[in-house]
């Protein structure tokens, strides 16, 4: 098997929402193919990457970086001796050969971009869909996951969309297969952010449950503020209540707010994940933990933090991964994570999983296609064949 070429472009994923940090007016993806001379029923074999909202496209880094590295390397650097496989093990220290450590940002996204594609790339050639790989490769025996827990994540701000808005949207991820939800805080003042938050409790059932994220706004002040307000509901997590490498912060508010804490989403590198556990005085047994593969070099890395934490006693079902796309489909079902998030109609046509496995009563199923399983969204297919 050999890399033929690598396409990459980009993808606008921009909506009139905000969290409370930034809109998305403007929000871009990057989206990467990896073209193989693998021929499967006569198609050459294809393995697909992109990232997740929240970071912009990474076209210089992708162009003048980290493609060519790929492009350039010999293929025994490449390609798993064993099966002639590409190995993305291997792709990704070719990736990094040359890379300082510390300052993991917008190179941290566009690493991760392209390792969803060699994984991609890589269970297709091994006929077999992702999650089985990544179990075959990493799990400690058992079987993968049959169904993931996911949660709706929405409840932007949204200039059109007051609390009627806000109450369609939640009854519309209900009424889809989804039992707990997610919305925005911070945006707003802590009192309306209240009312948000008691009109979308009036509209889930027993038995359903409501994140909230602050998207880390808050200095310690007002995340104390919003810790101590919010203790008076039963709420799924708090999530990012402030920055997401303020450590300390993270521990006096762990500190003062006994239900769940969320986190992770901006953590790109097993260094800055050593540092959580070490100093942000989270609780193994409580809190929850987001790191997301494709914004964060990809899955080797994700697997390193996975290592780091359970050394401080933290179990995969405390991870639950930012993003809504399939890649943390995948990782959840492998390694056995406590679920991942889900967008289940904003950031279309990255968000959401495969038509064949429809939500239910907050549960989703994990598809049998080999691969990432992207052309089992049709919508998502077509873009990415269009553009690539
Ligand atoms: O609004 C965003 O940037 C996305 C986000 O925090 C989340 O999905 O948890
Ligand atoms: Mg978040």
């Amino acid at each position: 098997m050999r890399i033929t070429k690598i396409t990459h472009s980009e993808a606008p994923i921009a909506s009139k929402i905000s969290n409370a940090v930034i809109d998305f007016s403007r929000m871009t993806i990057s989206i990467v193919a990896v073209h193989s001379d693998l021929v499967v029923d006569g198609e050459p074999v294809v393995g697909y990457g992109f990232h997740s909202n929240g970071r912009y496209a990474q076209s210089g880094l992708l162009a003048t970086r980290i493609l060519p590295r790929v492009e350039e390397a010999p293929p025994e650097q490449l390609l798993d001796p064993a099966t002639g496989i590409i190995d993305p093990v291997r792709v990704q220290r070719v990736v990094m050969a040359n890379e300082k450590p510390g300052g993991h940002g917008d190179r941290a996204v566009a690493a991760g971009t392209l390792d969803m594609a060699m994984w991609d790339l890589a269970a297709k050639a091994a006929g077999k869909p992702l999650y089985r790989l990544l179990h075959e490769r990493y799990g400690r025996g058992g079987q993968p996951a049959s169904s993931v827990w996911v949660y709706a994540a929405g409840g932007y701000y949204h200039p059109e969309k007051p609390l009627q808005g806000l109450r369609d949207e939640i009854r519309g991820y209900l009424d889809t297969g989804y039992r707990d939800v997610k919305i925005k805080i911070g945006g707003a003042s802590l009192k309306e952010d209240l009312e948000r938050i008691e009109t979308v409790l009036g509209v889930l059932p027993s038995g359903s449950r409501l994140a909230v994220d602050a998207n880390g706004r808050f200095d310690v002040g007002e995340a104390l503020r919003y810790a101590w307000a919010l203790s008076d509901y039963d709420l799924l997590w708090y999530e990012e209540p402030c920055d997401p490498l303020d450590y300390q912060t993270h521990a006096v508010v762990a500190d003062e707010f006994d239900g769940t804490l969320a986190t992770g989403e901006n953590l790109f590198s097993v260094p800055d994940v050593r540092n959580l556990r070490r100093y942000a005085g989270l609780r193994p047994h409580r809190d929850v933990l987001q790191m997301d593969p494709s914004l964060s070099y990809g899955i080797p890395e994700y697997v390193g933090m996975l290592r780091e934490l359970a050394a401080g006693g933290w179990s995969p079902e405390r991870f639950c991964p930012h993003g809504g796309n399939q890649i943390n489909l995948a990782l959840a079902g492998a390694f056995g994570l406590g679920g991942c998030e889900s967008y289940p109609m904003v950031f279309e046509p990255f968000g959401g999983f495969a038509e064949s496995t429809p939500v239910t009563g907050g549960y989703v199923g994990l598809p049998e296609e080999p691969g990432l399983g992207v052309e089992l969204k049709p919508a998502l297919r077509d873009l990415l064949h269009d553009r690539l």
